[in-house]
């Protein structure tokens, strides 16, 4: 069932916090309880199937798009879009909004993303997980989640969902720095300090996710050198190889719906 997670109170443990604190993880306490009526308000439970992929009735194709900052997930993200008809969800755009849409706990994520320290699951994955139900597509990119293996547990534990395959592009420090101190998009976490403390957290946090997919076979490396385009030369014929398999499994399902 979707409406599996009802309570914070087991994420809320003063131990738990000040471990995930150590993590760079912001400590849970300091967020209002998001499964109350602010994001899980307008989610209706929906069964799933008995593998858990089942999604409004359709099986969601979902990627993952990891990588440091600066790596070029989200300009990728866009020219997936264009070839491949996938809706972008990026996880830092939702959290962002939510800072700008001056909700109740806003300002904490804005603290937290100064810091370049990673949001609370419960946060962002409620936040995926609605513009996920309140999409018509069935193919998502998931773009800068999971950052860390508390993040990952918690997606697959509140969608019962798993990804299909993990993008990873793979990026030197330095080409990552170059690249976010000239984005120019007014971000607060854009400047040399947040960048150093974001760089040791995705290498503490988010190294062992891409470890976890590469253990399962999911994982796709993407050399994050080069032009925009020439990196999509590489992302490419991953899309194109499960491109009929999945029109295939929905068209599939759709049928049997009918
Ligand atoms: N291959 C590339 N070569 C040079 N600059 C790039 C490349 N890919 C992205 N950029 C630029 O680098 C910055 C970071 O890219 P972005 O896609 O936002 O990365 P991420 O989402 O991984 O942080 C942006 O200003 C973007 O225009
Ligand atoms: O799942 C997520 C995604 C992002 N963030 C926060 O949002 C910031 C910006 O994330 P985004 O993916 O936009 O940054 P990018 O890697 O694209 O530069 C991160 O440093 C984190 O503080 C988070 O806490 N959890
Ligand atoms: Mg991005």
């Amino acid at each position: 069932m979707w409406r599996r997670v009802t309570s914070l109170s087991s994420l809320i443990s003063s131990k738990r916090s000040s471990t995930l604190n150590q993590m760079g993880i912001e400590d849970l306490s300091a967020f209002p309880d998001v499964t109350g009526n602010s994001i899980g308000q307008n989610v209706v439970a929906r069964e799933v199937g008995k593998d858990g992929r089942f999604f409004k009735g359709k099986t969601p194709f979902i990627t993952f798009v990891l990588g440091g900052p600066g790596s070029g997930k989200g300009t990728q993200c866009e020219k997936i879009v264009e070839n491949f008809g996938f809706t972008h969800l990026s996880a830092g755009d939702l959290l962002r909004r939510e800072i700008i849409s001056n909700t109740e706990y806003g300002a904490k994520i804005l603290d937290t993303i100064k810091e370049g320290k990673i949001v609370p699951s419960e946060v962002t994955v409620k936040l995926i997980r609605k513009e996920m139900e309140s999409s018509d597509n069935y193919k998502f990119l998931i773009d800068g989640f999971p950052r860390s293996e508390e993040n990952r547990i918690a997606f697959e534990r509140i969608t019962e969902a798993d990804p299909d395959i993990v993008l990873f592009f793979d990026c030197p420090e330095e080409v990552m720095v170059k690249r976010v101190l000239n984005r120019n998009q007014g971000r607060v976490d854009d400047n040399i300090d947040t960048i150093r403390k974001r760089l040791k957290i995705f290498e503490s946090l988010n190294l062992p996710v891409v470890n976890y997919y590469s253990k399962r076979g999911k994982l796709y490396t993407i050399n994050a050198v080069g032009t925009a385009d020439e990196i999509f030369e590489q992302v490419r014929p991953v899309f194109a190889a499960h491109e009929d398999h999945v029109e295939f499994e929905w068209v599939q399902e759709a049928w049997m719906r009918f």
